[in-house]
C-alpha cells in the first residue's frame, strides 16, 4: 500500500520535472531563435558593409599629402592610380551596354572631375572644348573577381578563342578600358559625353584629346601628299581671320561620300595639302573662299572616288555592303586573316577580319506598337510632366529609340544565351527605361518599355 503511495508521488514529481524541462526547452528555443535572428541580421549588415567596401575599393582617394608620385616608385613599377572621377552613365549594368561606343552614338554620360584630384577641377579642362572627341581611360571595376586568361572568347567570335591582347575584352591583366567618346560639352568641372560603352560608376583614370594627326595612322599618308608636317601646314595656312572663317564654314559643310560630315581635321588636311591629288612638294596652301566651296567639294569628291582614300570614313553600312561582296573565309581562316585598310597608295592600317566580318550577324530591330507607345511616354530630361517618366541622359524619344536599336542590332547576348537560351526574354535598362525584348532568327523585337523600378537601378537620383 505504502509502495503504491510512493509510486504516485514519484509519478507526480516526474511530471513536475517534465513540465519544468519543457518550459526550459521552450525558453531555450526562444533564445536560440532570437540568437539566430540577430546573427542573420548581423550577417546581412556585414554583407552590405562588405559590398560597399568592395564598391569603394576602387574609389579610394589618395590624400593630398600622398598625391605626389615618387619618381622612384614609378621607376620600380609601383604605379598608384587615382580615379579623376566617376562616370554617370545611361547604362546602369553590364547587360545591354554596347560593346563599343560606335554601336550606340546617342548614348550619354557625364564625368565630373574630383576636387580631391585638383583644387580647381575646372582648370584641368581648359582647352579641351576645342576637341570633338576624347579618349577615356578607365577601370572595368565591375569585372567581378580579378581573373584573366591568355585566350578569351569575344562574343563577336561566337565561341571561338583568340589572344586577349588581340581583343578589347574587359578581362585583361590590368582591367583597363579605352573608349573614344564624343565630347558634347564642358560645364565647369563636368565633361558631357556621348557615344560611350561605360557603365554607371566606372572609375576614370584619365582623359586625353583625340588628335587624328597623332592617333590615326592615315594622317601620315595624307601628310606625305603635301610633304610638310601637318603642324607646319596649320601654321602656314591660317593667315587671317577671314581665311579662318572660310575654313570653318567649309569644314562644317564638307561631307564624305555617304553624305556624312567629315572630321574637321581631315577636311582641313585635305585642303591644306593643296585640295588633294597634287603630290607636288611644298605646294603653297590655298584656303578657298566661301564662293569656291562647291568646286572644292567637287574636287574633293572626285579625288576621293579616284584614290579611294577614305575607306575609314565609310559608314558601317557601306563597309558591310563592301564586305558582303567579298568571299567570306571559313571561321578558322577568319581568325587568322586580316584586312588592310587602304589609305591612298600605301596601307597603314591592318585589322583582324573578324572585326568587320564576324561569324555573328547584325540583327534587324523592331518595336511592337505597344512598345512604341511605351517609349513615347518618356519625357526629355528636365521637362517633367506629372505622371510621366522622364529621361536623365537621353535627349528625346528618337535618341532612345536609336540607342535601343544600336544596342540590340549588335546582339548584346552572351554566347551562352545566344545558343542555349534562345527563347528567353532579354531585359536591360537604358537611362530610366527598362526594356524587354526577344530574339528571333536575324531580328530582335522590343516588347515593352517601362520606367525602371528603384530596385533595378543603381544610379543615385536616377528616378
Ligand atoms: C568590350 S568592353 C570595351 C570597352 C572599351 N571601348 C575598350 O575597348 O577598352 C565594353 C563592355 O565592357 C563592359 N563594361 C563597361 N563598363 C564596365 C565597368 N566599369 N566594369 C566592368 N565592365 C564594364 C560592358 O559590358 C561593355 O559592353
Amino acid at each position: 500500500m505504502s509502495e503504491s503511495c510512493n509510486c504516485g508521488q514519484h509519478v507526480q514529481k516526474l511530471q513536475q520535472q517534465i513540465s519544468v524541462m519543457r518550459k526550459e526547452i521552450k525558453n531555450l528555443r526562444q533564445l536560440t531563435d532570437g540568437a539566430v535572428r540577430s546573427h542573420r541580421k548581423n550577417l546581412s549588415s556585414l554583407q552590405s558593409v562588405l559590398t560597399s567596401i568592395e564598391e569603394d575599393r576602387t574609389r579610394v582617394v589618395v590624400p593630398q599629402s600622398d598625391r605626389e608620385p615618387s619618381v622612384l616608385s614609378l621607376e620600380k613599377g609601383i604605379i598608384q592610380t587615382v580615379p579623376i572621377g566617376y562616370i554617370e552613365s545611361c547604362f546602369a549594368t553590364k547587360t545591354g551596354t554596347p560593346r563599343q561606343p560606335t554601336i550606340c552614338t546617342s548614348s550619354r554620360a557625364t564625368l565630373r572631375i574630383k576636387k580631391a584630384v585638383f583644387n580647381n577641377p575646372e582648370h584641368s579642362l581648359v582647352g579641351l572644348d576645342q576637341y570633338s572627341h576624347v579618349w577615356i581611360i578607365f577601370i572595368f571595376h565591375k569585372n567581378g573577381h580579378q581573373s584573366y586568361k591568355a585566350k578569351v572568347k569575344p562574343p563577336r567570335l561566337n565561341g571561338l578563342k583568340t589572344g586577349v591582347f588581340s581583343t578589347r575584352s574587359p578581362h585583361r591583366p590590368n582591367a583597363i578600358g579605352l573608349t573614344l567618346a564624343r565630347l558634347e560639352k564642358i560645364a565647369g568641372d563636368t565633361v558631357h559625353l556621348s557615344g560611350i560603352d561605360m557603365i554607371e560608376g566606372t572609375p576614370v583614370l584619365d582623359i586625353k584629346p583625340y588628335i587624328p594627326d597623332y592617333d590615326a595612322p592615315h594622317t601620315r599618308a595624307l601628310d606625305t601628299v603635301g610633304s610638310a608636317s601637318t603642324e607646319q601646314h596649320m601654321s602656314e595656312c591660317i593667315s587671317s581671320d577671314e581665311e579662318t572663317d572660310a575654313l570653318k564654314q567649309q569644314n562644317t559643310k564638307t561631307e564624305d561620300l555617304s553624305g556624312n560630315p567629315l572630321d574637321k581635321s581631315k577636311a582641313f588636311l585635305m585642303t591644306s595639302t593643296g585640295a588633294l591629288g597634287d603630290s607636288k612638294p611644298n605646294r603653297p596652301c590655298q584656303i578657298p573662299r566661301e564662293k569656291d566651296i562647291p568646286s572644292v567639294l567637287a574636287e574633293i569628291k572626285s579625288y576621293v572616288s579616284h584614290k579611294n582614300i577614305f575607306t575609314t570614313l565609310a559608314t558601317e553600312e557601306n563597309v558591310l555592303q563592301a564586305n558582303s561582296s567579298t568571299v567570306r573565309p571559313c571561321e578558322d581562316e577568319r581568325l587568322q586573316s586580316s584586312e588592310e585598310v587602304q589609305f591612298g597608295a600605301d596601307s597603314y592600317t591592318t585589322i583582324a577580319s573578324w572585326i568587320r566580318e564576324p561569324p555573328v550577324s547584325t540583327l534587324n530591330v523592331r518595336f511592337t506598337p505597344h512598345a512604341e507607345r511605351n517609349l513615347k511616354e518618356f519625357q526629355p530630361p528636365g521637362q517633367a510632366v506629372p505622371g510621366k517618366p522622364s529621361f536623365q541622359f537621353l535627349q528625346s524619344t528618337e535618341d532612345a529609340a536609336a540607342a535601343i536599336r544600336g544596342v540590340l542590332s549588335a546582339d548584346p547576348r552572351s554566347v551562352y544565351r545566344r545558343t542555349r537560351c534562345q527563347d528567353q526574354l532579354f531585359h536591360f535598362t537604358l537611362d530610366t527605361a527598362h526594356i524587354t525584348c526577344w530574339f528571333g532568327e536575324g531580328f530582335a523585337e522590343v516588347l515593352r518599355v517601362r520606367p525602371v523600378q528603384s530596385s533595378e537601378c543603381c544610379s543615385k537620383g536616377r528616378l
